[in-house]
């Protein structure tokens, strides 16, 4: 069975081929040209759409029914970076393979084993519960590859393992995962909750937005763009998005952007390692956490608290340990294959 998985993220639209059966990666791309992908593939009989947010109601793979588009349509606000692409992807798609099973998968699906001392805000319950004011988590197809890929890696069963894992890529979170499921994680309600991101600016202090509106500093429009595309990285650095420009550069602005980087996501780490009773190694997943060994170094070079130390290998050929042999706590860089899970989800929820 041929799965054409999408994934839009805040910053690529990655398009692939995957047969099913063996897992073979058979084609990819990351293009907006979705029809040529489409056209030059002899068969896709399903179609996996990543789907940022499920809201409260989408909380498995199913197919795009109009009712689940419905739901769909009810999470936009929640993830205005992601949703409404996936809607127009679903709207596009639908026209060039209508025959094919389109099936979409959300990412906060992974999350819906959170305990509820972790997805509960210390909010008025007036206000949880009509709004459905909770902690969903994100990047869930990233965080259940690495979770499966790391029991591979380390010859134990997924389901024994304790980890505590960085997403690293345009969007960073981090998941601490026990027995195989999702414990706690740094994004919430939204995907702007927890880690410093590339241009997001993750968690902030709600009383200084409360301020920058009360005060009329800026205007909720100025507020939502500022927090979404002018903050993290590029805001802080006024330079690049991107880790890899930033390490090249190497002045002062953007080695205080790349400090503040390391510093956040270490400090959602340890965080999110309250929640786990061992830690049975740390995983590094994301295009930065694969492609930037300066970057977990730092990290897992400051985490000494939590008994994980640095000195990493700085190769990337194949997902693999990095640390040094005997570390207490073993560290790995995986590849993110999102598109893995994706296509296994959508295959399962067709038979
Ligand atoms: N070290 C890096 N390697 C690759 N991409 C990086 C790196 N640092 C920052 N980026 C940014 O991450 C973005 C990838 O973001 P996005 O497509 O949203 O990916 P994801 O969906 O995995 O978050 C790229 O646009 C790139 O600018
Ligand atoms: C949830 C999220 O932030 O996704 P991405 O990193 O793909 O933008
Ligand atoms: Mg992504």
């Amino acid at each position: 069975m041929n799965v054409l998985t999408v994934n839009p993220g805040s910053g690529s639209l990655r398009l692939h081929l995957v047969r099913a059966e063996d897992e073979k990666v058979l084609d990819s791309a990351s293009t907006d040209d979705v029809s040529s992908f489409a056209d030059r593939q002899p068969t896709i009989s399903v179609v996996a759409h990543r789907l940022v947010h499920g809201g409260p109601d989408l909380v498995r793979p199913v197919e795009a029914t109009p009712s689940v588009r419905a739901k769909i349509a009810d999470a936009r606000s929640l993830a205005p970076e992601h949703v409404p692409k996936t809607e127009a992807l679903l709207d596009q798609l639908a026209d060039l393979l209508p025959d094919a099973t389109h099936i979409v998968c959300p990412d906060t699906a992974f999350h819906e084993t959170l305990p509820s001392v972790a997805q509960t805000y210390p909010l008025p319950a007036r206000w949880r519960f009509p709004w459905n004011l909770r902690c969903y988590g994100f990047h869930g197809w990233s965080f259940s590859w690495a979770t499966r890929r790391a029991a591979e890696l380390l010859h134990r069963p997924p389901g024994e393992l304790n980890l505590l894992i960085a997403h690293l890529s345009g969007g960073c979170s981090v998941c601490a995962v026990s027995h195989g499921h999702s414990v706690d994680t740094s994004m919430g309600f939204t995907p702007l909750e927890g880690a410093m991101m590339t241009k997001r600016s993750g968690s902030v202090d709600p009383g200084m937005l409360l301020w920058l509106l009360r005060e009329g500093k800026l205007t909720v429009s100025e507020l939502e763009d500022g927090l979404y595309h002018h903050s993290g990285l590029l805001g802080l650095s006024g330079i690049s998005d991107d880790t890899r420009d930033l390490v090249s550069d190497g002045s002062a602005e953007a080695r205080f952007a790349l400090a503040v980087f390391e510093h956040r996501i270490r400090a959602e780490l340890a965080a999110t390692a309250a929640s786990l009773d061992r830690i049975d190694a740390l995983v590094f997943t994301g295009d930065i956490g694969w492609d930037q060994p300066e970057t977990a170094e730092a990290v897992a070079g400051g985490l000494g608290v939590l008994g994980i130390a640095g000195g990493l290998s700085r190769t990337r050929e194949r997902d693999a340990v990095i640390s040094p042999p005997g570390a207490k706590i073993p560290v790995l860089a995986l590849r993110s294959r999102e598109e893995l899970e994706l296509a296994r989800a959508a295959a399962e929820a067709v038979r």
